[in-house]
């Protein structure tokens, strides 16, 4: 399921009119048509329906509910909301279809009967008066139309997007519709995964309006959803025949005075997830505590002034940062890292903040950062709240200028590759919002790139699986009665829910 911008959203719709030939009434009537038969799976006889129409071809979208509606028996209430003379286009054809039904179209401007009055009244309100052509504050009628919909006890069912929302990440808007149901038309949009938009949008249906096969081939980027069905074509299947070291031998680094555990909870989470050797390299003082809580690795003390002396070019992958601290002595061991090993690097916690960048670029093999906002705000130099506002648009910059795998965590992770793919996490939940779930996603992330076939599917899926094991905790226990090491329990659970054929 593809992620897209509106910008990239009406090309597809150009060049499914222009180049495929489909005509724009057409594209409406499916368009309409799918999202009527999303909301009559709801809808019953008795409920007071209320259609909003726009101006634009979200209004039109509007035209096609309410005719379908009306005939599958229920009688909506349109209110159309710009003078009749302001439709245009295939906005207009299907607002002349829906008067030849003899359906009664009040308006807005008309005066008389008030529609905020009608909107409080209701039992089902479906917003239909703006989507992805929306620009600025919002102007009168539809501001006080917005808060209408907010304020009225009625589901509100918003068509594409909800009214006044932007499509994309980085825009300045004001207020929206704050929708109970959002029925998306054809691509998830930017601001369906952004934490201050996306709860606007309610719970999302995503429906097909016939757009031609291979369309988004297209777009210049690839950023889609990566769902379970991603997940189980390619997590690789164990054979009778692996080896121990068939799944690679991973390197994890980690550990200092105040943050012992870090690299266990990763160690722990990889050994989870697959890999056969395990080498975890952290402070002498805490090897006996590593030994017997993690008995399947091999230990590797650094000696004094925390200096690896294993030969990093050994591993086929290696993890660094978990609870490494920012002193000088853990910036050499990024930098020696990321010089000497001869394998996928993962660089994550404190080695995100003591990393130069620019050293990335010496990199001949993969390397794969794994920052949270605050982390690729001090990466990139922005503010948190600019790479909040832009979380698509920041990690692809970075990922493309430094050649690397960005995987910013969130409530949506988003993946972004070298070459500008983009992937979103659905799964995890609050139960992830507590300290050490990051350190075992690098365990995770580690143990993966060493047993898949691509470092896409390897990232993608500890990112999928990581959020997979949260979910099945959370339907047995409260968010707050867990703790980190519970995320690594439920691991099994998670491969079980990809692995079952339901
Ligand atoms: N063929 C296609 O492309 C298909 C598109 N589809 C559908 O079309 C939607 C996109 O349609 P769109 O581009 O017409 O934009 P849309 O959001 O309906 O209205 C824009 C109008 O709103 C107004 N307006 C803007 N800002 C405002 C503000 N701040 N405050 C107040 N008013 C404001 C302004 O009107 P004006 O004021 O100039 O009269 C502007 O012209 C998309 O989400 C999907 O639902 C599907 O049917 C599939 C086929
Ligand atoms: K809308």
């Amino acid at each position: 399921m593809r992620v897209v911008t509106g910008s990239e959203m009406r090309d597809l719709d150009q060049w499914t009119m222009q180049d495929f030939g489909m005509p724009g009434e057409m594209l409406m009537e499916n368009a309409g048509r799918a999202a009527a038969g999303r909301m009559l799976t709801r809808l019953t006889l008795d409920e007071r329906v209320i259609v909003l129409c726009g101006s634009g071809n979200n209004g039109g979208d509007g035209f096609v509910i309410a005719r379908c509606l009306y005939e599958a028996g229920i009688c909506p209430e349109v209110w159309l909301i710009p003078e009749e003379n302001r439709l245009s286009g295939e906005a207009k054809f299907h607002y002349g279809l829906l008067l030849q039904c003899g359906i009664q179209v009040n308006s807005v401007q008309a005066g008389g009967k008030r529609c905020e009055d009608v909107i409080a009244a209701a039992d089902v309100v479906i917003d239909a008066m703006l989507g992805t052509g929306v620009s600025g504050e919002l102007r009168e009628p539809y501001a006080s139309l917005v808060a209408a919909c907010n304020e009225t006890a009625a589901r509100v069912e918003a068509v594409d997007i909800p009214s006044g929302l932007p499509a994309d990440e980085g825009v300045m808007w004001h207020t929206a519709v704050q929708a109970d149901f959002t029925v998306v038309l054809a691509a998830y949009k930017e601001s369906s995964f952004l934490p201050r938009t996306a709860p606007f949008y309610g719970e999302i249906e995503v429906v097909s309006i016939g757009l031609p096969p291979g369309t988004y081939d297209l777009l210049k980027y690839e950023r889609r959803l990566w769902q379970r069905v991603d997940v189980q074509t390619t997590l690789p299947v164990r054979s009778a025949e692996d080896y121990k070291s068939t799944y690679g031998k991973g390197l994890i680094v980690g550990g200092s005075e105040t943050m012992p555990g870090a690299p266990l909870l990763a160690g722990e989470a990889a050994l989870k997830s697959g890999t056969g050797l395990l080498t975890l390299a952290l402070p002498a003082s805490f090897t006996s505590a590593a030994a017997s809580r993690l008995p399947e690795a091999m230990l590797q003390p650094f000696s004094e002034g925390v200096r690896l002396s294993a030969d990093v070019t050994k591993f086929d992958a290696a993890a660094c940062g978990p609870g490494l601290g920012r002193d000088e002595a853990a910036a050499h061991l990024v930098q020696h890292l990321i010089y000497k090993t001869d394998g996928v690097l993962i660089l994550d916690a404190d080695a995100l903040h003591i990393l130069r960048p620019s050293e990335l670029k010496s990199r001949r093999k993969p390397t794969v950062l794994t920052p949270h906002a605050g982390e690729l705000a001090a990466l990139t130099g922005l503010s948190v709240e600019e790479v909040l506002q832009a979380p698509f648009q920041t990690s692809f910059n970075f990922a493309t200028a430094y050649g690397v795998y960005v995987v910013m965590k969130g409530a949506h992770t988003i993946t972004s590759t070298p070459d500008g793919r983009q992937f979103v996490n659905p799964t995890g939940n609050a139960v992830l919002a507590r300290g050490g779930t990051g350190d075992v996603l690098t365990g995770m992330v580690l143990a993966f790139t060493m047993s898949h076939t691509t470092l896409d599917a390897a990232v993608a899926n500890a990112v999928y699986l990581h959020g997979a094991a949260a979910d099945a905790l959370a339907v047995t226990v409260p968010p707050h009665a867990v703790k980190t090491s519970d995320v690594i329990s439920a691991l099994p659970l998670a491969f079980q829910s990809v692995e079952s054929t339901d």
